[in-house]
């Protein structure tokens, strides 16, 4: 129990568990971000949800709609990028790394997440989402081999 309480005690885990926290909570917001824009354009997926924007069950309203799928199509890639950061960040922060190079690492991370969002839902030009995209990768990337070298060498 002391020893837990000692790894909890770890400024690097309570940064992670900071910064994982605000990226985690960024990707929660593409939810409702997505029913705004389901909503507000009545495009809805199903036909029973058509009754949230038209008194009667509307077949024209089951459509797609180039809006919501950018909307959804970002949320999917904070799926494919933020859980494994959140898995990979946890391991790395429990190897003992300098707090200064942690802290690099967490918020290169949540600010590459942040700016590929405004990057996709806004359709800013590419490269832009290309690099926070690539950026948040290397950083994960970065703290698995921090983990393989503590772990394995
Ligand atoms: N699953 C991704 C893998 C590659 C990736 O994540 N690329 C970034 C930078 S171009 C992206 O924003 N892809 C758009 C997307 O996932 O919808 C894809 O199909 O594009």
């Amino acid at each position: 129990m002391s020893s837990l309480n000692n790894i909890m005690d770890s400024q690097v885990l309570q940064a992670f568990f900071t910064y994982a926290t605000v990226v985690v909570l960024k990707m929660m917001l593409m939810s409702p971000l997505t029913s705004y824009f389901r909503l507000t354009r009545k495009v809805f997926a199903n036909l029973e949800d058509t009754k949230l924007a038209s008194p009667t069950v509307d077949k024209k309203l089951v459509r797609v709609d180039p809006h919501v799928e950018r909307v959804r199509r970002c949320h999917q890639n904070d799926l494919e990028n933020v859980i494994l950061f959140v898995l990979i960040g946890l391991l790395y922060s429990l190897t003992g790394p300098e707090l200064s190079t942690a802290l690099l690492h967490f918020r290169l991370f949540t600010g590459s997440r942040i700016f590929h969002t405004i990057s996709y839902v806004g359709a800013l030009p590419q490269p832009s989402r290309f690099l926070s995209f690539i950026l948040g990768l290397l950083v994960t990337f970065s703290m698995a081999c921090r983990v393989l070298c503590t772990t394995v060498l």
